[in-house]
């Protein structure tokens, strides 16, 4: 079973905008050792995300990795995914546990306000994720959250922590340091010019020996 620690890649529909780009990319991550992944796609169109899905749960498990869809609680059962990230307006984790069974994985957005996490948690979240930390290519107008709140969020919640928002090969280590168990990263990874290393370099930086 995958672990829910370290990488977690998103994809992003404008960096990746067709089946091959998105295929090519996903797979040049997993080759770099990316073990989660989300689907995001925001767009309506529903015989696209379909499709995509479906091949990236195929291609995702073919690595042992997880494929988590953003928003869409149906996507993720039609598709066969292993789970669901949820945002503040995309029902509660026990709907989707409902409708997707104890083992799907569910994350749930956070933002910057640990009382969503406390109450996330106890409605069975798998993680909770906090951001934006740094400022985001992909969501610039995303409210900043402060890295104090990894450390807090790390002794009182009770499931795993994600940090993301603005996060690069080179800031990565702040909020690993502060508490964040994996770091979600769409443009820094799926806009890099080798995909492969990065999702090497974003992977080692939890690995990294400590002065
Ligand atoms: C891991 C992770 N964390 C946060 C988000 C943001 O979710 P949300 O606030 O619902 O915004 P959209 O991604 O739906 O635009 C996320 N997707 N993944
Ligand atoms: C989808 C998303 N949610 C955020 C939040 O703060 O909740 S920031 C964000 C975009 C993350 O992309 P990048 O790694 O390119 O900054
Ligand atoms: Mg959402």
């Amino acid at each position: 079973m995958t672990q829910l620690y370290g990488l977690y890649g998103i994809t992003d529909s404008e960096l990746l905008p067709n089946d091959e780009t998105l295929l090519d990319s996903v797979q040049k991550a997993l080759e770099g050792g990316m073990r989660i992944l989300q689907y995001r796609d925001k767009s309506s169109d529903t015989t696209r995300r379909l499709r995509q899905a479906k091949a990236l749960v195929a291609l995702c498990h073919q690595h042992n990795a997880v494929l988590l869809i953003n928003d869409d609680v149906e996507l993720a059962k039609l598709s066969g995914a292993d789970g669901v990230h949820l945002g503040q307006g995309d029902g509660s984790p026990s709907q989707a546990r409902a409708a997707l069974g104890a083992q799907a994985i569910i994350g749930v957005t956070c933002h910057d306000q640990l009382e969503l996490a406390q109450e996330a948690a106890a409605q069975g979240a798998d993680y909770v994720a906090f951001g934006a930390f740094f400022p985001s290519k992909t969501k610039p107008n995303a409210k900043p959250a402060p890295l104090e709140l990894l450390h807090t969020a790390q002794q009182e919640i009770n499931a795993p922590v994600v940090a993301i928002g603005g996060i690069t090969v080179d800031n990565a280590h702040q909020v690993i340091d502060a508490g964040a168990q994996m770091i979600a990263v769409v443009h820094a990874l799926f806009a890099a010019a080798d995909i492969t290393a990065q999702a090497r370099a974003f992977n080692q930086t939890f690995n990294r020996i400590e002065d």
